[in-house]
């Protein structure tokens, strides 16, 4: 594959769920090893976006069509998808009671051969404490985030997705956040020749500040309308809110 292609390509995509459509002709593309962040209004289609990009059974795609690699997997389930090299980390995790997350990232180190091993694992996700919990069983909201983290540190997957890594998460943990999500896109033996590529939802936009995100994109009722230098859409967002985005966005 050249240098400058896209891991993912979306193409005029449209999503239903609950009987209504929530993406309408959507298009989306990242680059190998680009890292780019996804903004917009509550509600504006982001978490749908990127639970279709895994293939959640509950998102339907009515149109249009996802790439990966090349390879056309709108018709592919989450597993298989998983098994191409797409990972997530969701916004809100399931409780899973009965397995462990030390059971779940030992079958996830054993299936995907991430170059990591559990206890180094645990001690730079820092979730030695809830190791041996039923997964997400009572955690905070920082420790979800964690192992959420430690998860996809565990598959190594060539593109992973955030749903909200820093949400609820306290300003020293924001810098342990950071830590994970750099060593997640980092070249490794996996992936050697070059960072691994993502994309990640952020509200705040405390993300950027821990990790450089190449571009942005904004959401605004299930379309991307803007897409650009992520500090400069940032601090637009911050000095005028959604508002003059939007403006924007419906005027062309
Ligand atoms: N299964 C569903 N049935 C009906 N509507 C849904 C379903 N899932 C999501 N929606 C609606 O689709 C819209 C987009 O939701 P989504 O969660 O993608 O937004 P978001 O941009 O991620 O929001 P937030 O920033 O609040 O997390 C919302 O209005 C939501 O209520």
């Amino acid at each position: 594959m050249p240098a400058d292609t896209n891991i993912l390509e979306i193409e005029a995509l449209c999503v239903e769920a609950g009987g209504k459509e929530l993406l309408h002709h959507l298009d989306l593309a990242i680059p190998e090893g680009e890292v780019h962040a996804l903004l917009g209004q509550n509600g504006s289609g982001k978490t749908t976006l990127m639970m279709t990009i895994m293939g959640y059974s509950g998102y339907q795609v009515t149109h249009g069509e996802i790439r990966f690699k090349g390879q056309d997997i709108t018709a592919l389930n989450v597993t298989q998808r998983a098994r191409l090299g797409i990972g997530i980390a969701m916004q809100r995790p399931p409780t899973i009671q009965g397995v462990t997350l030390s059971k779940l990232l030992a079958y996830e180190l054993e299936h995907t051969r991430a170059p990591a091993d559990m206890a180094e694992l645990a001690k730079i996700a820092e979730i030695e404490p809830f190791l041996n919990r039923s997964i997400n069983d009572g955690l905070s909201g920082g420790e979800i985030k964690r192992a959420e983290l430690a998860q996809l540190l565990a598959m190594s997957p060539a593109f992973s997705m955030m749903d909200e890594p820093d949400s609820g998460v306290d300003i020293e943990a924001l810098s342990l956040v950071g830590k994970l999500i750099h060593r997640l896109f980092s070249p490794d033996e996996k992936h050697p020749v070059k960072r691994k590529a993502g994309l990640i939802i952020t509200h705040g936009g405390h993300v950027l500040n821990q990790y450089p995100i190449d571009k942005a994109h904004v959401m605004h009722d299930g379309k991307i309308g803007c897409s650009g230098n992520p500090a400069m859409i940032i601090e637009a967002i911050g000095a005028s809110g959604y508002e003059a985005c939007v403006r924007c966005m419906e005027t062309r």
